[in-house]
């Protein structure tokens, strides 16, 4: 970059008288005042000292007219020229010397005539030719700043081309092994360290240089600005000498180097010489590995051939598929231009329905234009009623306030009143505690009189507790068959719910008969226990409970339940479908009883561990038992179904053995055919149940006449029960009664029948349960029985021999032996 080249860099001859100024400008006034007066010699005023006139004379053809006070001071130049010289233009054009002569002017002229004191107008214009000063100086240091940048970038430029010629001599070095060019490299090396230590040494120099630059930079930024940017510039000129100086050396080591690697290429080209002879062996391979080659490329040439015979098929069917494309393509733009035409068609139908449509919109326009019109004069209406409401409100509002007035006089009158009452009731209210303390007394009195009867009473429920007990004792001595009465509730589903049973005691159950009024129609049946329609399953099993727990003391047990079809006796010994266990039957909660009582699982005849075993066989029982709906039960048992439980046992303490026997029946329920309204198959069903029925009727009435003969063959079910019946057994009869008004004559003739099974004497259940001694002794008679039956059958075979030989004298004892084998 060109200094010269700015309109505000001072050109070097302008600098040299300037330079002290621009420092002075920029030091505090009075240090500037104070140097100003030691070199007066260069700036005293033009016109206050005509010994400085050559002086001025000498410079003044650079200061621009203007600049020039010809006569007179600053002080008195007239405003429009002080401003005409401040102007930007005036000032840019003017060369720094002239502004710094104008500054010195100003502050000589201020203190040797003024005392110090500028005028305004002339402060202003000093202050307007430092800024320009200050301006220039910044413009100065930002070219010096540029021209360092400008250095490094070119001192970097010469470092790169170092390396490059580094590079040089160092390829130049691998290539050849040769002395001489070791020698040479050397040399070369040498040089470019002398060349490199050179430039180090410049660069050093150079650094301290700047360094000292910076240093004088900073003195003369005390004393001599203009001096520096001289010796500066010719320091760079200094520097651009050294540069060329550079660049010729570089020149004449590039010429070394062309000359070097001339050499070495004469070198190599001998080598190669050398190598000619080598290569001939070489070549003489060579052309065996191309004959070898030109075989290989024939066996190609054939390939080449073959695949463009097949690339010729390809291609023609390449082609012909191209051709039916096509085509298609053909009838793919038909078909295009059909649908093309379509569009159109559909657009235009779009186009008429849209023109329709805005038809159709202008007319609800107009429409929604004619209910507005209508709605506000509606909404005027409203406001006219909303207006005639209010002055409605308003007096019926004025009405309220005179009620509420009228309201609250009578309220006073009422609370006064109220008031009066009140006193009266105070006083009524003593009578009355009077009046109970009087009762409380005689009722004192009456409570000591009536505890003896209290005591009476309760006297009397023990006494009743002792002789239902002592009743159910006897009973039980005589053996008597157990009769528990359970009533079934209204099922849910049933409409008729008007019942037959008047009362329903512990013990006893009282039935009216409908056809009959008056004290005729009532009837009583007493029995061990009643159950009501509301009992649970659990209270009924609660009563069951002790005749289960005397199979293991080795009773034999009968629980049977007895009643007309569809009275609840599958419900009571099973339960409902889907049983909960709440409320499962007597059979489920007898088993779980029995397995929880016994310390010996596998003590019975078939192989079930839990209750759950014998449900499952129970199951398969149940399923086999045959079940049907009939008018009276949707789910009617048609057949009866036992289980029986073979109990036996050792006592491990005592030794004594036991065995127990319990049957749960659930026997099939009495039906009247005509009520059942069963036909065919279950009307057979109907009457085989009957018949099993009446023949346990006929075994009861016998038992209960204490008959000679008991009918116990006429049936299976009373053959079964012949053991429960007729033996030394504890029996339970679960008597089902359907309360239902419908069923009243079924339900009578039950209620008579198990009267009767209750008056049937069995004589007092025995256990089957031996001591030791009599077991040991019952096991010594069986073996003696069967010692015994031994010994019999020889009696017998010895007999039968005897008479063979009374038959046959003289046969042979062996043959006859054989034979009666
Ligand atoms: N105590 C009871 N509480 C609620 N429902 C009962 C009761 N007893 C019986 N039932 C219901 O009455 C209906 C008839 O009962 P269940 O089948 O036990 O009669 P059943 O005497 O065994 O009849 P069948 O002799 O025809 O087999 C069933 O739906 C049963 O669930």
């Amino acid at each position: 970059m060109n200094p010269s080249s700015n309109n505000h860099t001072i050109e070097p001859r302008d600098l040299g008288n300037a330079s002290a100024n621009v420092s002075r400008v920029n030091s505090p006034q009075r240090k500037v005042l104070s140097e100003s007066k030691s070199q007066r010699v260069f700036h005293t005023p033009v016109m206050a000292d005509p010994s400085t006139t050559t002086l001025i004379s000498q410079v003044g053809h650079k200061i621009p007219e203007m600049f020039r006070l010809k006569q007179g001071s600053y002080a008195d130049l007239p405003s429009a020229k002080i401003s005409e010289l401040m102007k930007s233009t005036s000032l840019d054009n003017a060369p720094t010397q002239s502004l710094l002569s104008v500054v010195n002017g100003i502050l000589e002229e201020s203190v040797e005539k003024r005392n110090g004191e500028i005028p305004q107008r002339v402060a202003c214009l000093l202050r307007k030719v430092v800024q320009e000063i200050e301006r220039r100086i910044s413009t100065q240091a930002e070219h010096l700043r540029t021209q360092n940048n400008l250095f490094k970038a070119r001192e970097e430029k010469y470092h790169s081309r170092i390396k490059v010629l580094e590079a040089l001599a160092s390829r130049t070095r691998d290539e050849s092994e040769n002395e001489r060019i070791k020698t040479e490299e050397k040399k070369a090396g040498e040089l470019k360290h002398t060349e490199k230590t050179k430039r180090e040494e410049e660069k050093e120099n150079d650094l301290k240089q700047f360094e000292n630059i910076k240093k004088e930079e900073k003195k003369i930024h005390d004393k001599e600005v203009i001096r520096y940017i001289k010796e500066y510039i010719k320091e760079l000129e200094d520097k651009n000498m050294e540069i060329s100086t550079l660049k010729q050396e570089l020149e004449s080591m590039r010429k070394t180097y062309e000359v070097q690697c001339s050499q070495l290429e004469a070198k190599v080209e001998e080598e190669k010489k050398a190598d000619k002879k080598n290569v001939i062996g070489y070549v003489k391979e060579l052309e065996d590995k191309k004959m070898e080659i030109s075989t290989v490329k024939q066996d190609l040439e054939t390939m080449k051939k073959t695949y463009e015979v097949q690339y010729s098929q390809l291609k023609a069917k390449a082609e012909e598929e191209k051709l039916a494309y096509d085509k298609k393509l053909e009838d793919k733009k038909i078909e295009i231009s059909t649908l093309k035409q379509e569009l159109e068609t559909e657009k235009k139908t779009y186009e008429v329905q849209c023109s329709q449509l805005e038809t159709k919109v202008e007319d609800a326009k107009g429409e929604l234009k004619q209910k507005s019109q209508e709605y506000e004069h509606l909404l005027e209406k409203l406001r006219n009623k909303v207006i005639e409401n209010e002055a409605i409100f308003e007096s019926k509002y004025h009405k309220w306030t005179m009620k509420e007035n009228q309201i609250r006089k009578s309220m006073n009158f009422q609370f006064s009143y109220l008031q009066n009452l009140k006193l009266s009731w105070e006083s009524i209210k003593q009578d009355v505690m009077k009046k109970q303390n009087i009762y409380s007394e005689e009722c004192n009195r009456l409570g000591v009189n009536l505890k003896p009867l209290v005591d009476a009473a309760e006297n009397y429920q023990i006494v009743l507790a002792e002789n239902r007990k002592l009743f159910n004792e006897i009973q039980e001595l005589k053996g008597n068959i157990r009769v528990y009465c359970r009533l079934r509730p209204f099922l849910p589903g049933q409409k008729e719910k008007q019942s037959i049973v008047e009362h329903i005691g512990e013990n006893d159950l009282v039935v009216a008969n409908p056809a009959k009024t008056g004290k005729d129609a009532l009837k009583t049946f007493k029995f061990n226990k009643v159950f009501g329609p509301t009992s649970t399953q659990g209270e009924v099993y609660s009563d069951v409970q002790a005749f289960i727990r005397s199979v293991l003391d080795g009773f034999n047990v009968c629980i049977f339940a007895y009643g007309q079809t569809g009275s609840g006796k599958t419900y009571t010994m099973s339960g409902p479908n889907n049983a909960t266990p709440e409320s499962v039957g007597v059979n489920y909660r007898a088993l779980n009883d029995l397995f929880s009582i016994s310390t010996i699982p596998d003590a019975t005849m078939l192989p079930v561990k839990s209750t759950s075993d014998v449900i499952k066989l129970m199951d398969i029982g149940l399923k086999n038992r045959a079940k049907g709906s009939t008018a009276m039960n949707e789910r009617s048992s048609r057949s009866h179904s036992v289980v029986s439980i073979h109990v036996r046992g050792v006592d491990q303490k005592s030794g004594s053995s036991l065995h127990g026997n319990l049957h749960l029946v659930d026997l099939a329920g009495s039906e009247r055919v005509d009520r059942s309204e069963v036909t065919g198959d279950r009307l057979k069903e109907a009457q085989h149940i009957n018949k099993s029925l009446s023949a346990l009727g006929d075994v009861i009435f016998a038992l209960s006449q204490k008959s000679s003969h008991v009918p116990y063959r006429n049936s299976k079910l009373t053959q079964l029960l012949q053991s429960s019946l007729g033996g030394q057994a504890k029996t339970l009869m679960l008597v089902q009664i359907n309360s239902d008004i419908k069923s009243f004559s079924e339900s009578l003739s039950t209620l008579k029948f198990a009267e009767r099974v209750s008056g049937v004497e069995l004589g007092a259940a025995k256990s089957t349960k031996e001591g030791r001694d009599v077991r040991e002794l019952m096991e010594q008679v069986a073996s003696l029985k069967d010692t015994i039956l031994v010994k019999d059958e020889e009696i017998e075979k010895l007999q039968l021999l005897k008479d063979l030989k009374n038959v046959y004298p003289g046969a042979n004892s062996e043959r006859i032996e054989a034979a009666s084998e």
